[in-house]
């Protein structure tokens, strides 16, 4: 769960974002930034004035025009050089990710049967490929024949290979990822251009990055005040000349300047795209920031249990039959019921029975028809020509299914799947006809560290419920020793969905994590979805997340992420509007102490000119974006507390410090002045 990615802000990502932050300079890319921009149309003002000094009628002092014009043009270029910075990781991996996608070839099937050799950016969905041992894989697909065992570190940076066979969930196959033994044939699933590999480009370049509705809210705030301070400087003008003062055009820039929400305004982009990338660092690839900030809000957290909370490779591990029944008899029937079934759990079975001495003629399909394993009948089996259909699958299922018939279920079954039920394994019960003979004994394990995870959520106030398709032992086995607050067993897809639904119409934020293709519309239905790696495609496409180590505990992480993002731009904004205290007492004395000489009373700092007032606030005002940019990229720290407590210590810090720091900020600067002998 460290930092697997190449995350560092190097020299390179540095110096690109210096001249990123000139590039950003055009007005149309401005024009994004309401608050900047009005500081960019100060800046033209007030370099027009330096070269023409008369140019508005009266005379203006130029070495002050040019002073003013230089500091509001560092002011854009200090916001610009925030956003490139935080834009500068994102576009690094970007590159690292599009080299993998370059020259990759493809091995096609032809109509005819033959392999022609053609550009991966030539497939197609539904198109059917080989991959061999070393190719890389051209594109996103689907496993239809064939294991192997595949190096997905070029996206995940895990260098652990991973098993991808035909069936289940561990199907799916992601474009940039390498067969390092055996080979696969897959049927693509995405277009050209809509790939995984694709998406994330996409994604850590920014190229899609939109607005999240909390980002417009402060947007449109900061955009009000803009106008508000614009309207107070315009007025001031009219009342100056009431008292026969002129104010110069400079200084009404400058007034403007500093007063307007420029330090938020500035850091606002920067802050949204950091938290995103936090997420990344994480190995979480975020499919919006709309995503990132609702996981800062979930009140619950519903989870799949197989191949999310454990590991999902369920194996038989035996075949226990009910009395009168011989074990070679069930062994057998086992074999038969998982003839076509190709998910993991079907070939598992087969791989027991030949372990146990099972001989090749059982294999024989001649004459067989498959029916597969759904969610919704949580059966699979076979039925023969000669009219015998055996069938396993969940306890209740088949107990059903059993009835239907008018069979009766063995007396001793119960105790049989309670037994695996309570060690924490899934009863899968064979039966032929309306006869139970047994029952599959699949075995599965909690991933590691669940607990102390689960419990970490607790103290943040986030209720965690495993909603399984499994029976209610085993869901009570696992829920127990993975440490979740409650558990909802026997669960069809619609079921989970329900279960969200019910939390949302409570007022409730959910976060849903899972793995399967039955969990897809769940995932699509939280507020946040986040797939495993390991998971089907349809899984990875419905949710908003997609964690590369397959860990569901780290939503643990997304949530604070989410928390630390909001909590950042509230702490900002609130620093950014309680500097102006301290700015209107340096800049409103020095616009009239000429004119009314009792202004001087509130140059409580005692500032050594008006001019030297004047520019010693404008410079802090432009120093505090850089001096503010490491903040906005870390966030400000997150620890578990209430809401209300927590607001309540921001107000105090980031508002305190936000009306005293400028007050000394603005003193030193105008100390330093008048050393240097500038103003
Ligand atoms: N190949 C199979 N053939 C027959 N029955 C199966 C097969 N695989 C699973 N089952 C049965 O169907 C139930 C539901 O399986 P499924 O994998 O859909 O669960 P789920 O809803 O994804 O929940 P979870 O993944 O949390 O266990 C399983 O508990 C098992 O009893
Ligand atoms: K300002
Ligand atoms: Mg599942």
């Amino acid at each position: 769960m460290s930092t697997k990615r190449n995350g560092t802000l190097n020299k390179e990502i540095v110096w690109k974002a210096i001249k990123d932050a000139f590039k950003k300079l055009d007005p149309r890319i401005m024009a994004r930034n309401p608050v900047m921009s009005v500081v960019e149309i100060g800046f033209v003002i007030t370099l027009l004035l330096s070269i023409l000094p008369n140019f508005f009628g009266g005379t203006s002092d130029r070495g002050y025009n040019i002073a003013v014009s230089v500091i509001l043009l560092v002011t854009i270029l200090f916001a610009n050089f925030s956003e490139a910075l935080a834009e500068g990781r994102g576009k690094a991996q970007a590159d690292s990710l599009k080299k993998t996608k370059q020259d990759t070839k493809a091995k096609l099937f032809q109509k005819d049967g033959y392999i022609k050799i053609v550009d991966a950016t030539e497939l197609r969905k539904g198109d059917i490929v080989l991959v061999e041992t070393n190719d890389l894989i051209p594109t996103d697909g689907d496993v239809i024949e064939g294991v192997a065992a595949v190096d997905e570190s070029a996206i995940t940076g895990e260098s652990a290979p991973v098993i991808k066979e035909s069936g289940g969930d561990f199907c799916s196959v992601t474009g940039g990822t390498k067969v390092i033994s055996d080979f696969i044939k897959i049927v693509v699933t995405s277009d050209p251009g809509e790939s995984f590999l694709d998406r994330m480009i996409h994604l850590v370049e920014g190229a899609k990055r939109q607005k999240t509705p909390n980002e417009i809210a402060l947007s449109t705030l900061l955009v009000s005040l803009t106008l508000i301070f614009l309207l107070v400087c315009t007025t001031l003008v009219p009342i100056a000349s009431y008292i026969k003062v002129t104010l110069p055009i400079t200084t009404l820039v400058a007034l403007l300047v500093c007063l307007i929400p420029t330090t938020i305004g500035g850091l606002l982009s920067a802050i949204g795209i950091a938290g995103m990338d936090r997420v990344t660092q994480f190995n979480v690839i975020a499919m919006s920031g709309k995503a990132v900030e609702a996981a800062g809000d979930i009140n619950t957290i519903i989870l799949d249990k197989t191949g999310t909370i454990t590991h999902g490779n369920r194996m038989a591990s035996a075949f226990l039959p009910v009395k009168g029944i011989s074990q070679a008899k069930l062994n057998k029937v086992a074999v038969h019921s998982s003839l076509h079934d190709e998910t993991p759990e079907g070939r598992s079975v087969i791989e027991l029975a030949k372990k146990a001495g099972l001989s090749d003629k059982e294999l024989d399909k001649a004459g067989t028809v498959g029916i597969e394993f759904t969610a919704e009948t949580r059966m699979s089996g076979t039925d023969f020509s000669d009219g015998r259909k055996i069938r396993k699958g969940a306890a209740d299922s088949i107990r059903q299914y059993i009835q239907q018939q008018g069979g009766k279920v063995p007396g001793d079954l119960e105790s049989i799947t309670n037994e695996v039920a309570t060690a924490g394994g899934t009863p899968l019960v064979v039966t032929e006809g309306n006869c139970v003979l047994g029952v599959i004994y699949l075995k599965d394990t909690v991933k590691p560290g669940m607990r102390e995870r689960f419990d970490e959520l607790r103290k943040m106030g986030i209720k965690t419920v495993m909603c399984t398709g499994d029976n209610p032992l085993t869901a009570s086995t696992i829920a127990k020793e993975a440490g979740v607050d409650d558990f909802i067993a026997e669960a069809k897809p619609e079921d989970k969905i329900s279960v969200i639904k019910q939390e949302q119409a409570q007022g409730k934020l959910v976060a849903m994590t899972g793995d399967g293709t039955n969990d897809a519309p769940a995932l699509a239905q939280a507020d946040v979805g986040l797939a495993m790696n390991t998971g089907t495609i349809a899984a990875k496409e419905a949710a908003n997340m997609v964690d590369l180590d397959s860990d569901p505990t780290k939503i643990i992480e997304v949530v604070a992420i989410g928390k630390q993002l909001l909590m950042t731009r509230g702490a900002l904004t609130t620093f950014s509007i309680a500097n102006d205290v301290a700015k209107y007492f340096a800049i409103i004395p020095a616009m009239f102490m000429l004119a009314i000489p009792q202004m001087k009373a509130l140059n409580i700092m005692n500032l050594a000119t008006p001019q030297s007032a004047i520019l010693s606030a404008l410079i802090f005002n432009a120093i505090i974006i850089p001096l503010l940019i490491p903040l906005a990229m870390k966030g400000v720290k997150y620890v578990p507390m209430s809401a209300s407590k927590l607001l309540k210590k921001n107000l105090f810090i980031y508002g305190l410090g936000g009306v005293i720091v400028p007050f000394i900020g603005i003193k030193l600067i105008d100390i330093l002045l008048v050393m240097l002998q500038v103003a």
